[in-house]
């Protein structure tokens, strides 16, 4: 097994893992379907905002209730998972099942909580509930102009 397949977390072993993390920790989540530039740009500077980052991960059920599309996601939780466990930005990748990353969130207590800067920090949960505790809430501005969407956009067009 990769050294890489150790950053994979279960839900229940979370709370233990991320106490033993380098601090401060960094928190962030979402799909991540089709990995781009976009998305490593993104982890890259999440992770240089702190000493080590976690990412969770949507759960297939929970990204079919997001409504990104009937055949989404293209790629299993566990291969998402995989994927950034492999990226060197990435500390530990845990997976959810809920709306949104505010249990993990208010699980862990990390320093700092990130995400992309299509996110109004202080109107989502997971933004809320770090700003409530003192914690950190940072928006990165896209750095490029890519998304999983338009890419698949582009395929079917290509084919078609
Ligand atoms: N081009 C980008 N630059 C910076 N951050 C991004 C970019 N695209 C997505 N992100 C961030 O990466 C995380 C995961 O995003 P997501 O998987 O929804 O990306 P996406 O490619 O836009 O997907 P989709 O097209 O399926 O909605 C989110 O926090 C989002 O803010
Ligand atoms: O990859 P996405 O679509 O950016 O990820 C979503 O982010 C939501 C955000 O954290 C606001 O709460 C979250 O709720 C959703 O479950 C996806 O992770």
């Amino acid at each position: 097994m990769p050294d890489f397949e150790n950053k994979l977390c279960g839900r229940e072993e979370l709370r233990a893992r991320a106490a033993a993390l380098p601090k401060p920790v960094v928190v962030t989540n979402g799909v991540f379907d089709i990995l781009h530039r976009g998305h490593v740009t993104y982890l890259a500077q999440a992770r240089a905002l702190g000493a080590s980052l976690v990412v969770a991960v949507n759960t297939d059920a929970s990204v079919k209730r997001l409504g990104k599309g009937d055949d989404r996601p293209l790629n299993s939780c566990e291969d998402r998972m995989a994927v950034l466990a492999a990226l060197e930005a990435v500390s530990l990748v845990v997976p959810f099942s809920e709306d949104s990353a505010l249990e993990v969130v208010q699980e862990i207590e990390p320093e700092i909580y990130a995400k992309g800067g299509d996110y109004d920090m202080a109107a989502i949960p997971e933004g809320k509930a770090v700003l409530a505790y003192g914690g950190q809430a940072v928006a990165i501005d896209f750095a490029h102009d890519r998304s999983t969407t338009k890419l698949l956009t582009k395929v079917r067009t290509q084919q078609g």
